[in-house]
């Protein structure tokens, strides 16, 4: 086997654990898993008792078990676990593998509902053992699908801790793949139903700064598509101000109207997952490679972005809100000592106990005390960062990277910011990857403050309609910031900027402020670096000129695309038509339409595309029909009337959709639609020949009924869009949707890709697999396999293949 290539801290360019190429089990032997100085350092800081030690080094050599979370909205999760328990686990139970019984898969104790699973078998018996290759099979293709997310165990955690709810506004700041994204968005979506998607009032904003790991968010968010979602491509420790205008803001009830209007706001958020790049050696051993080059300089120079990071997530809180911060290193360097150097520079925030949050889960309390190393060779002889200063010659002091805050607090420092609070997860606890959890809160409002004490931070011209609106502007240095963050009423969104219209010469200054409190907002932790202030037209980020992506343009309501998806879907007045977006420049033929909810409507409203780098938003609910389809239908009728719902979108659309665009059908209709790329629909028997027969050409939804066809049984509803041409149907769904869909339902693949691809592999002299690859991979083989073919770390392109209209009719 090749060696991988690929090192470098966890979310660095260098790769990290999220770098399929390093996450191989086998580029080294056990023999070699060895660190002198990531022992000798981690003995030095005491991370747990002498007596584990050895526990824990031998952990974390052995290879992470296998395991994944049913994805999906809840309902779909519950039915989809339910298939696992009562009919996977049984299959799997009484396994037997040259001689030896083989543990089943097993539900993970502290994971919500029993979502979550973990198993732990050899590649040989997932290779040769029917009962593992058919389950296997199973997990390929339910994650190809999304319903299924392979994932670590530790990674699962931080979005359990920020309890994220419908009506939350949510930014995950360094998002990249998306596994925990995912899960952010299947908390905003908690009240979907199995068919039907529901559109959030809240919002959720996936960021990362690498563009090209933003397409995995991409591909990640296709899964469970959203109208509120967001994903931008920013530099998360300058996350540049978002406007809002006053209709999006909360406001005391006793505000005037007029004082309400005239105001753009700074979003707050509820909720910020901080999953920031870290040195990652809590994933050795998924990545082993990490034993070879472990340097406790990889976690000192990652401490001061993952401080700005975290910094500037505090300064994007609403009060009462919650922050999670997480890493998968052991360092606490990485860890307590970010957390704790946040606290001190921003007042106002506290860490909250969770430890029994998730019953089940085994964890040690944060660390209070540690010695950071000041060489890669492992010198902890500082106790504090004055005894280290000293040490050093002047030239030695201007080179010197180290900072007081990689040093501990004072121990009554580390008493008072609850240190301990920090949740530790170690491998040999529960068999996992190494972790670190802290959950920060912004304190809830306390009510007005005297008077008095608001004064003197304010500006005379602001005074009144402020304390009417009971909101603060941003201020850019600490102690005007401690006092906003003491005083302010209502924790809602801060001022950014008059409405222009009112107070123009004032709007345009109040905007940059903000922008340059983006960028140097931490003015605390590096007191002594200059203030950047940005001339008028320049951007926080100073990277908008570089964005090539297209800008997304609202498309009229009374527009004739909309007005033809209106009726050709029978949609209701209320579907929300003025929520569609386009994604080109003006005057290209439309392709495609997405659908955001209100507060992503307004964000890309009152905010350069550019600026906030955005790389999508909402849902593409309705494409355009080309190809042969289109082309039957004649020029004339083109644009207005060839648009399909789209399989990602439809869950959104669906509970707008009018009796005229649906048609019902039974099992035996789904299995000739699997079957056939464009059955006939002579073919079909009635009730649904006729009920399709009659409509005109084009896009419909049909609901497949619960039912019985010989051995298998519907057991729920199933709404998929089909395309009706001349003579015949089609079910339009990618290929791969089709197998899983097909495994799920019919227990095998019945699709014609799969006829295919046993065809060619008869004709390459190959035996007849238990189903078809998956993707465009060959082999599956074990758990590396199952890295790759299931996704959690694969890149994979954001377009995934439809054998519909773009093909021509058989
Ligand atoms: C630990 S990974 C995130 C994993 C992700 N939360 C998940 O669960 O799939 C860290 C990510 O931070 C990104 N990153 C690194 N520096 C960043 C920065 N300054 N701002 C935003 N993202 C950053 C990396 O590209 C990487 O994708």
């Amino acid at each position: 086997m090749a060696k991988k290539k690929g090192r470098g801290p966890k979310g660095q360019k260098a790769g990290g654990r999220d770098d399929a190429a390093w996450a191989r089990t086998d580029v080294i032997e056990r023999e070699h898993m060895k660190n002198e100085r990531f022992e000798k350092y981690y003995k030095a800081q005491n991370i747990l008792p002498e007596s584990e030690w050895d526990a824990f080094l031998e952990k974390m050599k052995d290879p992470l078990p296998t395991t994944f979370r049913v994805a999906g909205s809840r309902q779909a999760a519950r039915l989809l676990n339910d298939t696992i328990k009562n009919v996977h686990v049984p299959h799997l139970a009484g396994v037997v593998f040259e001689g030896e019984a083989v543990s089943p898969p097993q539900q993970l104790p502290w994971y919500p509902e029993g979502l979550a699973w973990q198993f732990n078998v050899a590649k040989k018996v997932v290779r040769k053992s029917p009962e593992f290759k058919k389950f296997h099979s199973f997990l390929v293709y339910e994650t190809e699908v999304g319903n299924i997310s392979r994932q670590e165990a530790v990674s699962m955690l931080p979005p359990l801790f920020l309890e994220v709810e419908p009506h939350h506004r949510v930014i995950d700041m360094c998002a990249a793949p998306g596994s925990k994204t995912a899960q952010l968005l299947e908390a905003l979506h908690a009240h979907d139903t199995l068919t039907a998607s529901s559109i959030p009032p809240g919002l959720l904003i996936a960021n990362d700064s690498e563009y090209k790991r933003t397409h995995l968010l991409i591909h990640q968010s296709a899964r469970l598509p959203s109208p509120a979602l967001m994903v931008t491509n920013l530099d998360a420790s300058i996350f540049p101000a978002i406007k809002i205008p006053s209709e999006q803001t909360a406001f005391p009830a006793h505000t005037k109207a007029r004082v309400a209007a005239k105001r753009q706001y700074q979003l707050m958020f509820d909720r910020i997952l901080c999953d920031v790049p870290c040195s990652g050696d809590g994933t050795i051993r998924k990545n082993p490679g990490i034993w070879k080059h472990w340097s406790p300089m990889d976690g000192n120079g990652l401490h001061s972005l993952q401080l700005r990071i975290l910094q500037r997530a505090m300064r994007m809180l609403k009060k009462g809100g919650r922050i999670v911060y997480s890493t998968c290193s052991l360092n606490p360097v990485e860890n307590e000592a970010v957390v704790a150097a946040a606290l001190k520079s921003i007042p106002g925030f506290e860490l909250v106990d969770m430890s029994t949050h998730l019953p089940g889960l085994v964890h040690r309390p944060g660390m209070t005390t540690w010695t950071p190393s000041v060489s890669k060779d492992v010198d902890t002889s500082f106790a504090t960062y004055a005894e280290y200063v000293q040490s050093l010659d002047e030239a030695q002091r201007g080179a010197s990277k180290m900072l007081e805050s990689h040093w501990p607090p004072a121990p009554e420092e580390a008493e008072r910011l609850g240190l301990t609070r920090c949740i530790r997860i170690y491998p040999h606890l529960q068999d996992t990857g190494g972790f670190f959890i802290a959950i920060l809160q912004k304190k809830p409002p306390r009510g007005p403050a005297p008077a008095a004490a608001k004064e003197p931070t304010k500006r005379p011209a602001d005074a009144t309609e402020e304390a009417e609106a009971g909101v603060k502007k941003p201020k850019l240095d600490e102690e005007a910031q401690t006092e906003a963050d003491s005083d302010a009423e209502d924790g809602e969104e801060e001022v950014l900027e008059e409405h222009a219209a009112q107070e123009p010469d004032d709007a345009p200054m109040q905007v940059e402020e903000a922008e340059a409190e983006a960028k140097t907002g931490e003015p605390s932790s590096s007191p002594s670096e200059p203030r950047i202030r940005f001339k008028k037209g320049k951007t926080a980020e100073g990277a908008s000129a570089h964005f090539k992506e297209n800008p997304y343009t609202f498309i009229a309501p009374d527009d004739p695309i909309v007005t033809s998806c209106m009726e050709n879907f029978d949609l209701s007045p209320s579907f929300p038509r003025a929520n569609l977006l386009v994604r080109n420049p003006a005057g290209d033929t439309v392709r495609s339409l997405y659908l955001v909810n209100d507060i992503v409507k307004s964000i890309i409203a009152h905010n350069d595309y550019a600026r906030i780098r955005l790389m999508t938003a909402g849902t593409k609910v309705f494409g355009k029909q080309e190809g042969a389809e289109a082309k039957r239908a004649g020029p004339g009728a083109a644009d207005a009337s060839h648009f399909r719902v789209l399989a990602e979108g439809l869950p959104v659309v669906l509970p707008y959709v009018g009796e005229r665009a649906v048609v019902s059908a039974d099992l035996a209709a789904l299995k000739t639609l699997l079957e056939a790329y464009y059955p006939l629909t002579s073919g079909f028997a009635d009730p649904f020949r006729t009920a399709i027969s009659e409509k005109p050409n084009g896009s419909y939804v049909v609901r497949f009924q619960p039912g019985q066809l010989g051995p298998v049984s519907l057991t729920h509803e199933l709404v998929l869009p089909i395309w009706k041409s001349n003579v015949s149907l089609t079910l339009m769904l990618e290929k791969r949707a089709k197998s899983a869909l097909s495994l799920r339902i019919f227990g095998e693949d019945i699709t014609v890709r799969a006829r295919e691809a046993a065809a060619a592999r008869k004709r390459q002299g190959g035996g007849a697999p238990q189903a078809p690859p998956a993707a465009d991979s060959q082999v599956i083989e074990g758990d590396a396999a199952l890295d790759d073919e299931m996704g959690e770390d694969a890149e994979k392109s954001d377009r995934g293949d439809i054998d519909d209209a773009e093909a021509e009719e058989a």
